[in-house]
Formats: C-alpha cells, sequence, structure tokens
C-alpha cells in the first residue's frame, strides 16, 4: 500500500508547534513580522504571495505587502527592500520570485539584510548551508526534509536523485541531502537538462525529488520498486475546468504510485509545506533579531 504524504497535514502540525515559540516572543514584547514584495502579475505568483498573507495572518505574524508595477524602475523595488531592512517591525523579507526581466534578480537578493533572508537566498545565508551552519534553510527543500522526517524515510546512507538544479530547489536539496546531519548522509546525484538518460538515474534511486518544472516529466517506468517520490512541481496546464487550468506536479502521480512505497501529490504536497517552512524562519528570524530563544518545531 503507497503511503501519499499529506503536506497539509504535516504543515499544519508545525503551525502548531510556532504557535508556541509566538508566544513565547509575545510574552518578550515581539510580534513576529513577514514583509512580501510582489513585482509580478502572474497569477500564480499572485495566489502565492496571498497564501503567503492569510498563513501569517492565521498564525499571529503580521503581515506587511508591497507590490510594484512589473514596469516600474529596478530602483524603486531596491528602495523598498532597503526600507523594510530598517524596518523594526519586520522581522523577514520576502520578494517573490521572478521579478521581470528588466530587474537583476542576482543584485535583488544581495539588498535584503541577511539576518531578514526568510527565503534564504542571500548569498551569505546560501555559504552558510553549503558549510552546514544554516541560518535560515530555504523553504521548499526544508519543506521536504520535515515530509521525508514525518514519513520515516530515512536519508541516511541512500541513494537519492534530484531532478532539476534551480538556485531556489535543486541546489539547495542537494546540499541537504549530502550534509553530515539528520535528513542527510545521503548519496546524492543531481540531474539536469543536459543529463543524458534520466531514467537510468532515477531507476537506481531510493528517494526521488523531482524539480524541474515540466510537467509529468518523471513517470512509474523511471521509478523503483519501493522508493520514495517527492514531486516539487505545480504546474498549471490547459484543462476545461472552471479556472481554465488544472494543477499537474513533476510527476506523473498514477504510473509512479504503482511503484512507489511513498509519494506526495500535487496539490497537498510539498506546496504547502513551502509556506509553512516561511513561517518558520520568519518566527526563527524573530526569535534571532531579539536574543528570544525558542524551541523550534
Ligand atoms: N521568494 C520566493 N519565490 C518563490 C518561491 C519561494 O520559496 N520564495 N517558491 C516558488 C513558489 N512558491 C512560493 O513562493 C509556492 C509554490 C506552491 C505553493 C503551494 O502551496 N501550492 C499549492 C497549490 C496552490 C495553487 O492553488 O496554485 C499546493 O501545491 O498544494 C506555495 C508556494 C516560486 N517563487
Amino acid at each position: 500500500m503507497t503511503h501519499v504524504l499529506d503536506g497539509n497535514a504535516v504543515g499544519d502540525r508545525i503551525r502548531d508547534g510556532l504557535r508556541g515559540c509566538i508566544d513565547t516572543l509575545e510574552g518578550a514584547g515581539v510580534t513576529p513580522g513577514l514583509a512580501t514584495v510582489l513585482m509580478s502579475e502572474d497569477p500564480a505568483s499572485e495566489t502565492y504571495v496571498s497564501m503567503k498573507q492569510r498563513a501569517c495572518d492565521d498564525l499571529g505574524i503580521e503581515s506587511f505587502h508591497h507590490e510594484l508595477d512589473t514596469d516600474a524602475p529596478a530602483e524603486e523595488l531596491f528602495d523598498t527592500v532597503e526600507s523594510l531592512n530598517d524596518d523594526d517591525a519586520v522581522n523577514g523579507i520576502l520578494v517573490q520570485m521572478p521579478v521581470p526581466d528588466h530587474v537583476d534578480d542576482r543584485a535583488v537578493l544581495r539588498s535584503i539584510d541577511p539576518v531578514k533572508d526568510v527565503d534564504g537566498f542571500h548569498p551569505e545565508n546560501v555559504g552558510r548551508l553549503v558549510a552546514g551552519d544554516a541560518r535560515f534553510k530555504p523553504c521548499t527543500p526544508h519543506g521536504v526534509q520535515k515530509l521525508l522526517e514525518a514519513a520515516d524515510v530515512d536519508t541516511e546512507g541512500k541513494d537519492a536523485v534530484v531532478v532539476g538544479r534551480s538556485d531556489i530547489v535543486g541546489k539547495p536539496m542537494a546540499n541537504l541531502l549530502i550534509q553530515k546531519a539528520p535528513g542527510g548522509n545521503a548519496t546524492t546525484t543531481v540531474c539536469h537538462s543536459r543529463t543524458s538518460d534520466l531514467g537510468a538515474k532515477t531507476r537506481q534511486a531510493d528517494i526521488v525529488i523531482a524539480a524541474t518544472g515540466y510537467p509529468e516529466l518523471v513517470d512509474g517506468s523511471m521509478i523503483a520498486e519501493g522508493a520514495t517520490v517527492i514531486d516539487v512541481g505545480v504546474n498549471r496546464v490547459d484543462a476545461d475546468t472552471e479556472k481554465g487550468y488544472e494543477l499537474v506536479g513533476d510527476v506523473e502521480f498514477e504510473s509512479a504510485k504503482e511503484k512507489a512505497a511513498v509519494i506526495t501529490p500535487v496539490p497537498g504536497g510539498v506546496g504547502p509545506m513551502t509556506i509553512t517552512m516561511l513561517l518558520y524562519n520568519t518566527v526563527k528570524a524573530a526569535g534571532l533579531q531579539h536574543d528570544v530563544s525558542l524551541s523550534l518545531p
């Protein structure tokens, strides 16, 4: 029987644990605050940012939202980040990616104060992660680690294949999997668009993590019997539905489920964990900035 992992349920348990941390912060006179910055008209990005704000409201994190025209000069975004860096009510800053082409996204990430960089994308935080001394683990890979832990999937000594090499998911995921730490110690292969025989690589894996942005790229024929399959993709594909699309992962769920012992669905798998771990990082940031020690879940 395949275990279909419920990201909403795992996320809810972590959010419950965060409530205690928020009470501790409140006791010290601190209300955690997250600022989201959106410079995009992409409907998916708009959805993700409003989900983040709603999740903050539900948990008792103050949220501040800044929306910029997509054709505004890049300076407007840098000025916004600068004022948020200086704002004591803001513990975490998140610029929703992607930003328009005329904005240098790496410069934007560098402009965020690293102690408020709750995405974990600033070069200082990337360096700390690679060195095994993470301040903020990027939300999606951290969420995947928490999902694996919840399903009792031990990564130690396992063969893991990460499909995708993005800065947001693939690279930090692979880094976490090779760390000498719980949730790590896996022998890890990173595959990408130039990998010559993807199926040959994924078929030898105990754990496959698909993060490519290509709908249903990985199917059951590419999965070993009894493997763990984590699907990071959330792709909107045209469909005859009320919204005009349906959400599809990077994994062909039905055929992969036939083979896998553990698998995540889309929606309702990794997505909700991304939001949960953003809340986690925001609470952690507030604790670090105010020297309040917290028992994070
Ligand atoms: N600054 C950042 N930008 C982006 C990140 C990020 O971590 N930081 N990640 C992705 C998208 N992303 C968060 O922003 C994200 C993707 C999916 C979900 C999610 O909960 N998906 C739901 C379905 C939601 C829907 O109805 O569309 C699910 O899978 O169940 C949350 C966050 C890119 N940019």
